[in-house]
């Protein structure tokens, strides 16, 4: 992702900010449009995930649909150039204003999470003499063995409805009279890594699939969600994740019925590798029993570390790729604290980070940090937006 002309490009560039390598994102979304579209798969890109103008654009010009999870975001998706019927809208919380703005715009589906949110869509749809197509999204209880802050398809979770309630969606589905059923929709969690926890999935898809049918209810659309996790250990070695081995697991193990189409929504694992949050070190500290980095770039830029006790690999790019890495033949590795500046002492990236001995003004990237990062910026402490940079093509 970086060489010499990258870090002396960063060298003239104010930091912190996240850089985006275009060519990565386009080699990662035709890796998942080609193992996709072998089986006829469609793919709606979760933009929670990531909603930087280029990386909508990149994305929308393979002819991927939108998962959306705000008013917001359905309007974003829009906007970016993604067709309205190809937009979904999911979200346990969904106001009235923001189904009028989707029923308004004509997306393709709303993802529902519980029986009174599908009467309330209803009476919304009937006052506007619409139809809203839906498909429910069922908690199927699936441990998605990921940090349990991330898992979303267990009993314990507050998505989707529960296997035990779905005879009163049957009973309200019945009841309804500006609803259109389009099937069934399931997110299980995020990084997701032991793809058998994707069969155990589609164990569960069948069943229900059929219990749908048994009711009458005939199920066109069958939407597993997204999940498929990236390798935040070796973003150079595997930077765009294994979609064949992911998307082969459903072929061989969804039973597809006859006009049947099979939806994915992706997020992390289409744009995750291809940004880093460019950083500069503005002190070295040397404590009596810890050495610390301390980054222009914190919590605030990029909040998984402390969120989610996530890992994301940190280089000193000055080190391996700039002026100075010519010049020392032997480089002293030293353990730090890669900190940020903000006044919490949970404002730290990683401990005892083994890099070369760095100094003020080294340009540190903090690694695989295109998904959850720039959208979870917060400005606390008055810190400005991080703007994002592009590579060159
Ligand atoms: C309903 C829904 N679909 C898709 C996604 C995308 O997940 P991921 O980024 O793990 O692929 C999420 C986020 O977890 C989600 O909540
Ligand atoms: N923000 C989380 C993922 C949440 C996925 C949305 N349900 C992360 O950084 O890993």
């Amino acid at each position: 992702m970086f060489n010499t002309d990258t870090v002396a490009r960063f060298n003239d560039l104010e930091t912190p900010f996240y850089y985006y390598d275009l060519n990565l994102l386009k080699q990662t979304l035709q890796a998942c449009y080609d193992a996709s579209s072998k089986y006829n798969f469609h793919v709606h890109y979760a933009m929670k995930a990531n909603f930087d103008p280029k990386v909508l654009a990149a994305i929308q010009s393979f002819g991927f649909g939108a998962d959306s999870v705000s008013g917001n975001e359905v309007k974003a998706a829009i906007d970016n150039g993604f067709g309205a019927g190809k937009v979904v809208f999911a979200g346990v919380g969904k106001s009235d204003k923001e189904i009028n703005y989707a029923l308004d715009a004509d997306i393709f589906c709303f993802n529902v999470e519980s029986v009174q949110e599908l009467g309330v869509i209803n009476d919304l749809a009937k006052a506007k003499g619409k139809t809203a197509k839906v498909a429910i999204r069922i908690n199927p209880n699936v441990d998605a063995h990921t940090h349990k802050f991330i898992t979303t398809g267990l009993d314990e979770n507050k998505f989707g409805v529960d296997i035990w309630q779905l005879p009163s969606v049957i009973e309200a589905l019945r009841a309804t009279t500006n609803i259109e059923f389009l099937g069934i929709h399931f997110h299980i969690g995020s990084q997701i890594t032991d793809m058998e926890v994707f069969k155990t999935l589609c164990v569960k898809v069948n069943e229900l699939d059929q219990w749908f049918n048994d009711q009458g209810f005939a199920i066109n659309v069958l939407n597993v969600g997204g999940g498929l996790g990236v390798d935040y250990y070796r973003p150079d070695i595997n930077a765009i994740p294994d979609f064949e081995a992911y998307f082969k697991i459903f072929a061989e193990n969804l039973t597809v019925k006859e006009g049947q189409e099979v939806h994915f929504e992706l997020g992390r694992a289409l744009v995750a590798q291809c940004s880093s949050l460019i950083s500069r070190v503005l002190f070295v500290k040397n404590g009596q029993h810890k050495n610390f980095l301390i980054l222009d770039a914190g919590m605030t830029d990029l909040i998984r570390p402390m969120l989610y006790q996530a890992y994301h690999q940190i280089d000193n790019i000055s080190s391996d790729h700039g002026p100075s890495n010519m010049d020392h033949g032997q480089k002293v590795m030293i353990k730090y604290d890669v900190v940020g500046p903000i006044c919490e002492s949970t404002d730290r990236f990683r401990e005892d980070v083994l890099l070369p001995e760095s100094v003020r003004g080294d340009i540190v990237a903090v690694r695989t940090a295109g998904a959850y990062g720039a959208v979870m910026i917060s400005n606390y402490n008055l810190r400005d937006r991080v703007p994002s940079v592009y590579s060159v093509e």
